[in-house]
């Protein structure tokens, strides 16, 4: 990534379709996929032109800048499957991503997206804690993929949830992040079916003049108090060291999946002043209700004249921060969902909330383990799905994504 990204930028943040640089090749030229040599060129803008590289030391999608749509898909092995077979399965999709991410078409492409270019198109692989098994490779497993804990607030659904593989799909094309979805889950051939399947977005690159954090569908600011790159200790809270155990998974991360269903009907009867006070931040501008401007640090120990904490006891950004959990911090990478109306008019909306971190059991476990103890968030929300899955650094050139473990 070129040096003239702005953190805002980088992460949580969606800007004008001019931050060029983020990634490479965002020059607005020519880069589309064509079908014959006889085709008029496509010409793209830097939106569509913009490539993020697939291979590199972490995989792609995890400091990505928010990307406007989103596809998660989570696949269990076939029966009989085995670790030859799940081998051939990572070479085929690591194959196909890194085709799909420089905007060249796979074998057998559909033509979904041949005028749209790469988009910023990312594919990320994980592996769950059934995998393992399922190949023979137990004693690989990470003691970090040991299965999330139950939370008195879940109300699970496990179809929905888990599973041997997962992918994460991002771009700023809806074409191209549903043609890299399908063209995924064709490579998968025999060897895999997909368990579950959701789809998210954010906001548009391109639609503010100044990148801006994304809101979600509560209309807060949402990312705002991220871990930064620029953050000293950014590397050593979000990826797995380079002698990392074990060792296959050195520069990954572990990434936690919640489906969380927002409450809508109830979070819009609140007041501003309530919803406001829910969060700690103000709505307008995600400032702190400890004062100051959006990235004005959050200050839990001011209080008003009288002496009453401005950020509530059971605030979200308090019962949440570092601060209040023993320095447990976690790189939160969400898409908004709408799946439709529900019978009673309500909308099946909410968070694909996505949390990336060496391990989860110094990120997401203890946070979530106090939000369920008494978050003023809880009652406008409910946990749908869960899963956890490791997902290995990046694949070099000429190797394929998990191939440290499926061929040690
Ligand atoms: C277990 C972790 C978390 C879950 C689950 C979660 C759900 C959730 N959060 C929002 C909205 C906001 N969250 C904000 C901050 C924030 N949230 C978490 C963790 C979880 N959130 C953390 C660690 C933080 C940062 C705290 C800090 O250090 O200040 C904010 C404020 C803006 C920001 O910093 O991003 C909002 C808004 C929703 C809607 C939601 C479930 C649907
Ligand atoms: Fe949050």
């Amino acid at each position: 990534m070129s040096s003239d990204i702005t953190r805002r930028r980088l992460l949580g943040t969606v800007g004008a379709a001019g931050a060029g640089g983020v990634v490479v090749g965002a020059s607005g030229g020519v880069i589309g996929a064509r079908v014959t040599q006889d085709d008029p060129p496509t010409t793209l803008t830097t939106v569509g032109s913009t490539t993020v590289p697939f291979h590199g030391k972490h995989q792609a999608g995890i400091t990505t800048p928010l990307q406007a749509r989103g596809h998660l898909a989570a696949f269990d092995l076939a029966p009989g499957a085995n670790r030859k077979t799940a081998a051939a399965l990572l070479r085929r999709w690591s194959t196909a991503a890194q085709k799909l991410t420089a905007g060249e078409p796979v074998g057998d492409d559909t033509g979904v997206a041949l005028d749209a270019g790469p988009s910023s198109l990312t594919v990320t692989f994980g592996f769950g804690s059934s995998f393992f098994d399922r190949t023979g490779l137990a004693r690989q497993r990470p003691e970090a993929l040991e299965p999330l804990p139950d939370f008195t607030s879940d109300a699970l659904d496990p179809k929905r949830s888990n599973g041997d593989l997962w992918v994460q799909i991002g771009a700023d094309d809806a074409l191209v992040a549903f043609h890299a979805l399908r063209a995924v889950q064709k490579a998968a051939g025999d060897a895999a079916r997909v368990r579950w399947q959701m789809n998210g977005f954010n906001r548009t690159p391109g639609a503010t003049k100044q990148p801006m954090t994304a809101r979600n569908l509560m209309g807060q600011m949402d990312g705002t108090n991220n871990p930064q790159p620029t953050d000293e200790d950014f590397d050593q809270r979000i990826f797995v060291p380079a002698d990392g155990d074990p060792a296959w998974m050195a520069h990954g991360s572990y990434a936690v999946v919640r489906r969380i269903r927002m409450l809508l009907d109830s979070w819009e009867r609140l007041s501003l002043d309530e919803q406001e006070k829910v969060i700690g931040r103000r709505k307008s501008d995600g400032a702190p209700l400890s004062g100051g401007t959006e990235t004005t640090p959050v200050d839990l120990d001011k209080t008003d004249a009288a002496g009453n904490a401005l950020i509530a006891a059971d605030a979200h950004v308090r019962t949440s921060a570092p601060e209040t959990n023993g320095g447990a911090a976690m790189l939160r990478r969400p898409f908004s969902f709408h799946d439709g109306i529900d019978e009673d008019g309500i909308p099946d909306a909410g968070l694909l909330f996505i949390a990336w971190q060496a391990d989860p059991l110094k990120g997401f476990v203890p946070v979530q383990r106090k939000l369920d103890r008494g978050d003023a968030l809880s009652a406008f929300i409910r946990h749908e799905a869960s899963a956890l899955f490791a997902v290995p650094g990046g694949a070099a050139k000429g190797e394929y994504v998990g191939q440290r473990l499926l061929e040690a």
